[in-house]
């Protein structure tokens, strides 16, 4: 991104910003005069109880579909609207509640496809006309792409095709992949979602060295404990509007949010 392409005027430590965001689907009104901004380096929670638009956040976010009215940032640049590809370029990337993986795929391929996704041009561009270099950068490729795996864990399972993951670990490859494309802004839907508390914990810590490395995260989970440890800053959200935003703490004890998870099993 460059440097002069900030047109929010807003904080330049503000990595992503969503301004009066609206999504509708036909009668269903999912996301409501949102406004969220998530500041550099930091894990930001987003909150809600079943159906109160937070994976509608992320795909309008990441460029699934546009939303209907409002207006989204990246460091400082107006993405609103822009095709999924184009916002991965850029530097988002995310996982999904539920695991999508190629199955009939290598768990060390499923990695370096996050490679191509980002190098798409280049790479086939290569591949076609340079293959020594080809060989070289798939190398190369290969050998990162096996870093990544070691750092979620996954390094034995690189050869097993990933239908044959264990669910948890299903979701450690979505995060290798999405580590893969070199991320600014990591998207987090539901990664524990049929996790064990051992498995759980292992993910935690996991966010916290993502976190550290210097991604920003925006983390969904349904598992409250979990975003109040990991988040530097919470966003709740109830039938698609914000109902409480702050510290961790502050947010869960909320009386909205209190309410909203109450009303609900
Ligand atoms: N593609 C779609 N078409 C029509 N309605 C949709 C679509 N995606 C989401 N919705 C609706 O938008 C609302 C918000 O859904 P969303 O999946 O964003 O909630 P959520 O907070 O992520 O829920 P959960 O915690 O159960 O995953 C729901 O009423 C849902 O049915």
């Amino acid at each position: 991104m460059e440097p002069n392409s900030r047109e929010t005027g807003g904080n330049a430590l503000d990595i992503l910003e969503l301004r009066k965001v609206n999504k509708r689907f036909g009668g269903v009104h999912a996301i409501k005069e949102l406004d969220l901004t998530v500041t550099q380096g930091t894990v930001h929670g987003l909150i809600g109880p079943n159906g109160s638009g937070k994976t509608t956040t992320f795909n309008v976010i990441s460029g699934v579909f546009p939303p209907t009215d409002g207006q989204i940032f990246f460091g400082g640049r107006d993405i609103t609207g822009l095709p999924a590809y184009e916002i991965a370029r850029l530097g988002i990337s995310r996982t999904f509640q539920i695991p999508k993986v190629m199955g009939r795929m290598s768990v060390l391929d499923n990695v370096m496809c996050g490679y191509f996704a980002k190098t798409k041009t280049e790479a086939a561009d290569t591949f076609l006309h340079a293959p020594f270099r080809a060989s070289r950068q798939e190398r190369a490729m290969r050998e990162r792409a096996m870093e990544q795996l070691a750092f979620v864990g996954l390094e034995r399972s690189a050869g097993r095709w990933a239908r044959d993951l264990a669910w948890a670990d299903q979701h450690l490859l979505q995060i290798a992949r999405a580590l893969a494309t070199g991320p600014k802004l990591l998207l987090l839907d539901e990664p524990t979602a049929g996790m064990g508390a051992e498995e759980s914990a292992r993910l935690e810590a996991l966010i916290r060295q993502i976190k550290e490395q210097g991604t920003s995260i925006i983390l969904i989970a349904h598992d409250v404990k979990l975003v109040t440890r990991s988040s530097d800053v919470v966003t709740a959200i109830e039938f698609g509007a914000k109902i409480a935003e702050g510290l961790p703490e502050e947010v869960k004890n909320h009386p909205k949010v209190v309410e909203a998870y109450l009303g609900t099993d």
